[in-house]
C-alpha cells in the first residue's frame, strides 16, 4: 500500500460463501474509509446480511479476506469481531428484556473489566459514551420498559463500551418512529465525527441518499456497484438493485367504494396491566377502498388489528362483520375470523406471521390448513400444499423458490413475501394488512402494492396500518389518524400530505394551524 492512502477501517476481498445450492456471497470485495457512514442495499435476499455476519463472526467466509486498518484479520465468531473493533446491531434486538440497561450493557464485557473496577466505573464510562454521541438512556431503567428507540441505542451503548470503532447496522430503522429514526441518524453523525465507522444496511434509499458518504450495491450474491452518495440519485440507486427500471410511484385509479363491509363502534380495549390501549375507536370499512391508519407505532393501532382480527377480544364495543355481531361477549377468535373471509397479515411476522421451524409450504398454508384445497390423504393435502407453493413463490418472486428451505432461512423480506402470499391469495372480503413492507425491498415493494391495490379493485376491502407516511399516502383512499388509542382525525387521501399527517399523528394539529398559520 502506497504511504499517502490511509488504510480503510475494514477491506473485503474476495469473500465468496455458499448455503447448500444458494451463492450467497459470491467473490465481494468492499473498501470503507474510516469514519465514514457506507450504506449496502441489494434485493431481498440479495446477500446484504450474509456478508454482515461474516464480518462479526457468525458465518465463517468460504474463501476471502477480511482487514482492519490494513491488516489481515482471522474471525472466526462475534469475540474475534468485538476483538477488532467491530460492533453489530441487530434487527431483533439480542437484549435481556428483565435486565437493567448497565447489566445489559456490562454483561459479558471483555476481560471482566466490571469486577476489577466495578460497576460504578462502568457507569461512569457509559455517561461518557453518552454525552460524547448523543446516546442519552437511564442506565438503571429496565430494558422491557424501554421503547424500541431506546433499547436501541443500549444496543449501541453496548458496542461501543466494547471498544467498536466499527458500527454494523442492519435494517435500524424498520421498527422504529420517524422521530426515533431522526435521532438515530443524529447518533450516527456524530459517530462519524468521532471517527467511527459505521455500515448502514436499509431499504429506504431516502436514508441512503440523506445520511451516507458511500453506498454499496449487492445483486444476486454480487457486488455490483459502488457510487459515491453525492453523485446519485434513488432512480440510479432502484436500477443498480433490481438490474431494470423501477416505477418508485404506485399505479392506481381512484377508488369506487361500495357498501360498507366492516363497522366497528366504540371499541375499547384494556390490557393486562389496566391501561386502556384503544379508546372508543368507530370505523367503517368500505369494499372497493383501502382505508389507511397512519400514527407513529404504540398509538393503538396494533391494538386495533388485534381485535378486528380476532387475536384480542375487546373490552367493550362492537363490531359488524359478514352478518356478525361480534362482542366482548359474542367473541370471534382468529380462526373464525378467517372463515367469515377476513385475512390477517400481522405487523410482526417473527411473532405472529411465521413459524420458523416450519418449511416453506408449511408456512405457506399456516392458518389454513383445514381447508378444503388441502383435505384428503395425508400425502394428497402435502402434494397440494407443495404445489400451491411452488406457484405461489413464482407469482410472488420468492427468492429461492425453494418450499422445502425452512422459514427462518428466507432473507427477511422473503418471509413477508411468504405471509403476504398467503393471505392475498385466499381471496378475502376484508384484508387487514400491518407493515406490509417492512423489510421488503423496492422491487418487491412495487409488487406487493400492486397486489394491494388489485384486491381493491376487485370490489374487496382493506384495512392498511403502516407507519410509512409515503406508504400510507400512496396507497389509501382514506386515512385516519390515531393517537393515544384513538381516533383523532380523517382525511381524504387527495388532501392529505406528510406536514398536515405528521401534526395530527403528533396530535398537534390544532397548536400547529396557530403556529403556522
Ligand atoms: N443459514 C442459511 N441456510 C440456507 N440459506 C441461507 C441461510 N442464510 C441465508 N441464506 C440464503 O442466502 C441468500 C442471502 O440471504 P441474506 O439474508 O444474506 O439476504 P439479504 O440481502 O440480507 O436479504 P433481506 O434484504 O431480505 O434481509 C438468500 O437466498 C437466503 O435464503
Amino acid at each position: 500500500m502506497s504511504n499517502q492512502t490511509p488504510p480503510y477501517a475494514i477491506e473485503l476481498e474476495g469473500i465468496s460463501k455458499r448455503f447448500g445450492a444458494v451463492q450467497a456471497n459470491k467473490d465481494i470485495s468492499l473498501q470503507v474509509p474510516t469514519g465514514t457512514i457506507h450504506g449496502i442495499i441489494g434485493e431481498n435476499g440479495a446477500g446484504k446480511s450474509t456478508l454482515m455476519s461474516i464480518i462479526y463472526g457468525f458465518y465463517e467466509a468460504d474463501t476471502g479476506s477480511i482487514s482492519i486498518d490494513g491488516e489481515k484479520v482471522d474471525i472466526r465468531n462475534s469475540q474475534d469481531a468485538i476483538k477488532v473493533g467491530i460492533g453489530m446491531v441487530h434487527q431483533h434486538f439480542m437484549l435481556v428484556e428483565n435486565f437493567s440497561v448497565l447489566e445489559n450493557i456490562v454483561l459479558g464485557a471483555e476481560g471482566g473489566a466490571v469486577l476489577k473496577h466495578g460497576l460504578d466505573a462502568a457507569r461512569e464510562e457509559l455517561k461518557r459514551l453518552e454525552s460524547e454521541y448523543h446516546l442519552d438512556v437511564d442506565v438503571d431503567a429496565i430494558v422491557e420498559d424501554l421503547p424500541v428507540g431506546l433499547q436501541q441505542r443500549v444496543e449501541i451503548l453496548k458496542a461501543l463500551y466494547r471498544g467498536a470503532k466499527i458500527l454494523i447496522l442492519d435494517e435500524p430503522t424498520g421498527v422504529l418512529t420517524p422521530q426515533e429514526a431522526d435521532h438515530l441518524f443524529r447518533i450516527l453523525k456524530s459517530l462519524k465525527e468521532q471517527g467511527v465507522t459505521v455500515i448502514l444496511i436499509t431499504h429506504k434509499l431516502r436514508e441512503i441518499l440523506a445520511s451516507t458518504d458511500n453506498v454499496s450495491v449487492m445483486r444476486q450474491g454480487e457486488m455490483v456497484a459502488h457510487r459515491e452518495t453525492a453523485t446519485t440519485d434513488k432512480e440510479e440507486l432502484a436500477e443498480l438493485m433490481v438490474g431494470k427500471k423501477v416505477r418508485l410511484k404506485v399505479n392506481k385509479d381512484d377508488a369506487t367504494p361500495q357498501q360498507t363491509v366492516l363497522s366497528a363502534k366504540d371499541l375499547s380495549l384494556f390490557d393486562e396491566q389496566g391501561v386502556e390501549r384503544l379508546k372508543k375507536v368507530s370505523l367503517e370499512l368500505k369494499a372497493g377502498e383501502i382505508l389507511g391508519i397512519a400514527g407513529v407505532s404504540g398509538n393503538g393501532q396494533s391494538e386495533l388489528l388485534n381485535v378486528l382480527s380476532g387475536i384480542a377480544t375487546m373490552s367493550s364495543g362492537s363490531i359488524e362483520f359478514a352478518g356478525q355481531t361480534i362482542t366482548p361477549n359474542a367473541p370471534k377468535d382468529a380462526a373464525q375470523m378467517r372463515e367469515l373471509k377476513m385475512a390477517h397479515v400481522p405487523e410482526d411476522r417473527h411473532k405472529m406471521g411465521l413459524v420458523t421451524g416450519f418449511e416453506a409450504y408449511e408456512a405457506a398454508v399456516l392458518g389454513y390448513h383445514n381447508s378444503e384445497a388441502y383435505n384428503g390423504r395425508w400425502l394428497m393435502s402435502r402434494k397440494a400444499m407443495f404445489k400451491e407453493c411452488e406457484q405461489r413463490m413464482a407469482d410472488w418472486d420468492v427468492r429461492p423458490p425453494n418450499p422445502l428451505l425452512k422459514t427462518a432461512n428466507f432473507s427477511g423480506g422473503n418471509q413477508q413475501k411468504i405471509v403476504i402470499a398467503r393471505e392475498v391469495e385466499q381471496n378475502p372480503d376484508v384484508l387487514l394488512i400491518g407493515q406490509p413492507t417492512r423489510g421488503v425491498d423496492i422491487g418487491a415493494i412495487e409488487n406487493i402494492h400492486e397486489q394491494i391495490v388489485k384486491l381493491r379493485d376487485a370490489g374487496k376491502a382493506i384495512l392498511l396500518v403502516s407507519v410509512e407516511l409515503d406508504e400510507i399516502m400512496a396507497l389509501s383512499d382514506r386515512i385516519i389518524v390515531m393517537f393515544d388509542g384513538a381516533v383523532v382525525g380523517e382525511v381524504p387521501a387527495s388532501e392529505a400530505d406528510e406536514r398536515t399527517l405528521g401534526l395530527m399523528m403528533a396530535n398537534a394539529w390544532n397548536e400547529g394551524q396557530g403556529a403556522n398559520p
